[in-house]
């Protein structure tokens, strides 16, 4: 370091202790005002009643009583509001003690003064709350540290574009208060942050970029003015990250109107969703809703079905070529995942005034006591003119009041008599609790014995009548299954391009719903008909949602999500070449969904997890790979191990554990094709080495080794990943290719292919140059070869 540079960190240091001081002075004054608040909200609950003028003799008084009441709730939740916004400001200052920022850059706007700008996660203030000392990265001011290198820059703010020159651009790593380093950059963000902070070991949980943010990545976060906010990047090159940080820019840009509640994720799986729970807290904002698109399903049709989930349905098509009816199943899933089915199922409805609804009997004591033919009688009796879900709803109150009807009859009926000399102390203790309640509390007992007997014989036919009340109003009496079904069971007179596999997608289809299982790609299909024949279920509280791993979802997806949330914005993330489900060739298809809409697609290329080895080697694996950008991070070559048999294999691959572990790496994950292969190397393994095995439910992994199914590892990343069986017989079919690509890709510092036998074509078509075969011998000295 120069003298000149050692004079300039000084002074950056001294900085940093004086901020840290006006830190603490702030942190002193909010915590006083913290216990102030917190003893006044102990105060105001204990004297809640005391403050609170209650007489109800009057209307007046009633509505006085009424409104000190409100008065006094609301005064004690803005005290608790308070107390909850301070503790969050007081957990944020904390971390600004520890590291107040991250950036600075110089800049003279046209015609002002030249400016210090300070840019760390969040805004901080001088004692007299005139000027910045911090400036959140958020700010409009910010974007200059992200967009620019030093010169001539601008940025937006909401009252016009601002000029000027920046004159430096500086770059700090602080940590406990202390300046670890600093770099001035030239370029965007500079190399060499970069470099420390990926070079770093894998972590568990995914953290958060802000102090590194590249200009490309910086229009997803910023980006206002899409409806619809497309992004296609490669792997690792910063989607879910870029993802995470719009969701705290939207929150802070639109602090007045926008909260957490209203913006929503849409993960791969559970895992996923707890790997990147810890971004937004660690920004001091609030967790967005998350959720995978299988629970949602779950939630929606889980009680009467059971819906394949999607990881079943792909370890059929990884595994079970050897079924009589895979190709049709293959052809199901593209078809029943397209727009064209989406039309299909649009047209029947368009029918439906001529006939194809069906409805199930409502039974009573063993009884039809509303037959479905008088259901169907009652719907087409209604103007056609008329919804289909405002038709069902007059079905609905008439079925109400044929039950209340019969209802008035059955208390006539001898069983309700008999139920009654049946009742246990208990029901009929409740009974008199409910008769009570609606007689005044006055009375001890029950009048007369004839009003007695009246009320238990009103409440025992209740009781009966009570389920089928309430199924009746979720409108189970229509039966769902037989209308789907005939999708499959008519002959349609629709103009449809339907596939060449049409007549057996129909067998499979009727089988499958008559064991009432709802495969992966008719979920969604079966719940878009069943919402338009019920009234369409839409969220109008969501305002973003955003799709993680969106190269995943079938067109029809999509379509059912655009209208689930008339009114979000929507980010798509995806990338096409790691597309391991079958139904979502192309995710330009979301163009076919919204044409019209304000869509911008913004394209990602370079590559930030792996270094420049791996990412050599894996951009190798897909078509249009050269696109692929690695960052210049130094590694070591991939390695391809070829072993005779499954015991040398696992021979190999533990030796190949110890000297990961030997070189200081805390996550390692061996990953298999499927879920039995991952058991079977689990099994293998486990008693020669720690680890654990992750499945399909596990909702969050641990530092350690991890033997984990290669779909299941989407959107994650390890230190080193192990592919346990590389092998041609393994991969050696083209629709392999993402699911290969997405396993390698996961790697940030070492990848280490096996393969029993003969290596996979993916590998062989690439060029020797970027991966070494080791000899049998040589697992050994993996741990000495230097690159
Ligand atoms: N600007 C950045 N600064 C620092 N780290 C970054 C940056 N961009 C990406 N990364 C790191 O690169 C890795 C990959 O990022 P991320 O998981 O967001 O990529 P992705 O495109 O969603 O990947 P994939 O599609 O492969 O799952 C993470 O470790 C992330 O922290």
């Amino acid at each position: 370091m120069s003298k000149e540079e050692a004079k300039e960190m000084a002074k950056e240091q001294e900085r940093i202790n004086h901020m840290i001081i006006e830190i603490d002075h702030t942190i002193r004054k909010l915590q006083n005002r913290t216990s102030d608040i917190k003893s006044d909200t102990i105060e105001l609950r204990k004297t809640f009643w005391q403050d609170v003028t209650v007489n109800l003799d009057e209307p007046d008084d009633v509505i006085e009583t009424f409104t000190s009441i409100k008065q006094q709730a609301e005064l004690l939740s803005e005290r608790e509001r308070s107390h909850g916004q301070l503790h969050k400001r007081l957990k944020t200052l904390a971390r600004l003690k520890d590291s107040p920022y991250f950036g600075r850059i110089d800049f003279k706007e046209d015609g002002e003064a030249e400016e210090h700008i300070y840019i760390g996660i969040a805004s901080f203030m001088d004692r007299n709350e005139e000027q910045f000392l911090i400036y959140d990265w958020r700010a409009p001011i910010s974007s200059l540290y992200y967009d620019f290198p030093p010169g001539s820059a601008s940025y937006e703010t909401p009252e016009g574009t601002i000029t000027g020159e920046m004159t430096l651009k500086r770059q700090y790593i602080i940590r406990n208060g202390q300046m670890i380093s600093m770099f001035d950059t030239g370029i965007t963000i500079g190399d060499e942050m970069l470099q420390e902070v990926l070079g770093a070991n894998a972590s568990t949980q995914m953290k958060s970029i802000v102090a590194t943010i590249q200009r490309e990545q910086n229009q997803i976060i910023r980006n206002e003015k899409s409806k619809l906010l497309v992004v296609q990047g490669v792997a690792g090159s910063g989607k879910t990250s870029a993802a995470l940080q719009r969701v705290a820019y939207l929150l802070y840009r639109y602090r007045e109107t926008l909260s957490s509640e209203n913006i929503m994720l849409f993960s791969p799986n559970p895992l996923f969703n707890s790997y990147v729970s810890t971004v937004l807290p660690e920004l001091g904002e609030e967790n967005m809703k998350q959720t995978t698109f299988q629970e949602y399903l779950d939630s929606q049709l889980g009680t009467h079905y059971r819906v394949e989930d999607p990881f079943s349905q792909l370890e059929f098509i990884l595994n079970e070529e050897a079924s009589a009816y895979y190709h049709t199943r293959l052809a199901s899933i593209r078809f029943k995942g397209s727009l064209h089915f989406k039309a299909l199922i649009d047209s029947f409805l368009d029918s439906i005034h001529l006939g194809g609804l069906y409805f199930k009997d409502i039974f009573f004591r063993g009884r039809v006591i509303v037959s479905k033919m008088d259901m169907l009688d009652q719907f087409y009796q209604l103007d056609a003119a008329m919804s289909i879900p405002n038709r069902i709803q007059m079905v609905k109150d008439w079925i109400m009041k044929v039950l209340r009807a019969q209802a008035k009859k059955e208390q006539k009926k001898s069983w309700v008599e008999a139920e009654i000399q049946f009742l246990e102390k208990e029901d009929y203790l409740a009974a008199y609790n409910s008769y009570k309640k609606k007689h005044g509390s006055g009375e001890d007992t029950f009048n007369d014995f004839e009003e007695e007997q009246k009320f238990l014989i009103k409440q025992v036919v209740n009781r009966e009548m009570k389920p089928l009340i309430h199924s009746v109003k979720r409108l189970k009496f229509i039966d769902m299954k037989k209308i789907y079904q005939q999708l499959f069971t008519e002959q349609l007179e629709i103009e449809q391009p339907f596939p060449p596999e049409w007549d057996q997608i129909r067998q499979i289809s009727i089988t499958a719903l008559e064991k009432n299982i709802l495969p992966y790609e008719d979920a969604t299909p079966f719940l878009y008909l069943k919402e338009r024949i019920e009234g369409k279920k839409v969220n109008l509280s969501i305002r973003h949602v955003f799709i993680d791993e969106a190269q995943d979802y079938s067109p029809f997806q999509f379509a059912y999500l655009k209208e689930l949330f008339p009114y979000s914005k929507m980010t798509l993330l995806g990338d096409m070449n790691q597309a391991i489900f079958l139904h979502s060739k192309d995710m330009v298809n979301i163009f076919q969904v919204d044409p019209d809409s304000e869509k911008e697609t913004i394209t990602l290329t370079k590559s930030y997890r792996s270094t420049k080895q791996i990412v050599e080697f894996t951009k190798g694996l897909v078509i249009d790979g050269d696109k692929i950008e690695p960052f210049n991070r130094e590694g070591r070559k991939p390695t391809l191990s070829i072993v005779s048999d499954e015991q040398d294999l696992q021979c190999k691959i533990l030796e190949c554990i110890q000297t990961l572990r030997n070189r200081g790496y805390q996550t390692i994950a061996v990953i298999g094709k499927n879920a039995n292969e991952t058991k079977h190397a689990f099994e293998g393994l486990s008693g020669k080495v720690d680890g654990y095995l992750m499945e399909k439910g596990s909702i969050h992994y641990e530092k350690g080794l991890v033997f984990i199914p290669a779909y299941l590892a989407k959107g994650i990343e390890f230190d080193a990943v192990i592919m346990y069986n590389a092998s041609q017989k393994n991969f050696g079919r083209e629709m392999e290719r993402q699911l290969f690509y997405t396993s390698c890709t996961r790697a940030m510092h070492e990848l280490h292919l096996f393969s029993i036998g003969k290596e996979s074509m993916f590998i062989t078509r690439q060029p020797q140059a970027t991966y070494d075969v080791l000899p049998n011998s040589e697992i050994l000295e993996l741990g000495e070869r230097k690159h």
